[in-house]
């Protein structure tokens, strides 16, 4: 039996907690999803920590993972429910020592059928493949064809994200080929009816 697709939200690059946490809120009370991930790139880690403080504790009380980007040390410090990690970030065994083996722990694997296999016979609780579509929040290393999700979902069994560009338009092929999780910034924050009404109509295609 295959498991439905769920959402997986990540934050804007740049963030004013107080303001955001209410958005956020706003979005999470919308509908199912599976995680948050704080992705502040280039910013103090007191920043980030301050972010954290704020935003964690409504995913957490909404069943919504909170994931770091790139940071496992500062996701342990912080009691965040897990990491993602790039092929550039810290290596995924010592990103799993820090982090332990009870929070969650995710590869970008880009276009790469090879890293995710790696990734995935490591440990790795997701492998993230993409970009499947253009987008302004980074520039991506990648882009991604469809049909490697649809093998994924078909050999293997860890669970496998869709990033780069996905939009409430742009998401049904990539469900249909078997992405567990569909990892989304701008397609929330940008959403013409606003975020809350993303996460519904994520969910409605879902
Ligand atoms: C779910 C998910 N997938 C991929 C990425 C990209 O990670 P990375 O390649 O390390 O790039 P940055 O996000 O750190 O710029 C991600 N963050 N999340
Ligand atoms: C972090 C990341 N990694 C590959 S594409 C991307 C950006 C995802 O954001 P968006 O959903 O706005 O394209
Ligand atoms: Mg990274």
């Amino acid at each position: 039996m295959t498991t439905p697709c769920r959402l997986y939200i990540i934050t804007p690059p740049s963030l004013d907690p107080k303001p955001f946490a209410e958005t956020l809120k706003a979005a999470l009370d919308a509908g199912d999803v599976a995680c948050l991930q704080l992705r502040l790139k280039d910013v103090p880690e007191d920043e980030i920590a301050r972010a954290a403080d704020v935003l964690m504790p409504i995913a957490q009380s909404h069943d919504v993972a909170f994931i770091l980007n790139d940071r496992p040390d500062l996701a342990a410090k912080l009691g965040a429910d897990g990491v993602h990690v790039g092929q550039e970030d810290t290596p995924y065994v010592e990103a799993r020592r820090l982090v332990g083996k009870d929070r969650i722990v995710g590869v970008t694997c880009h276009n790469s059928r090879h890293l995710a296999m790696e990734a995935g016979e490591a440990g790795a609780d997701y492998v993230a493949f993409g970009a499947f579509y253009p987008t302004t929040t980074k520039d991506p290393k990648t882009s991604c064809e469809i049909e490697v999700l649809q093998w994924w979902a078909e050999v293997m069994t860890v669970p496998c994200v869709a990033i780069g560009g996905i939009t409430v338009e742009n998401a049904p092929p990539l469900v249909a080929a078997g992405a567990d999780f569909l990892a989304v910034s701008n397609g929330i924050w940008a959403y013409k009816d606003g975020p809350a009404a993303a996460v519904r109509a994520f969910n409605a295609l879902f």
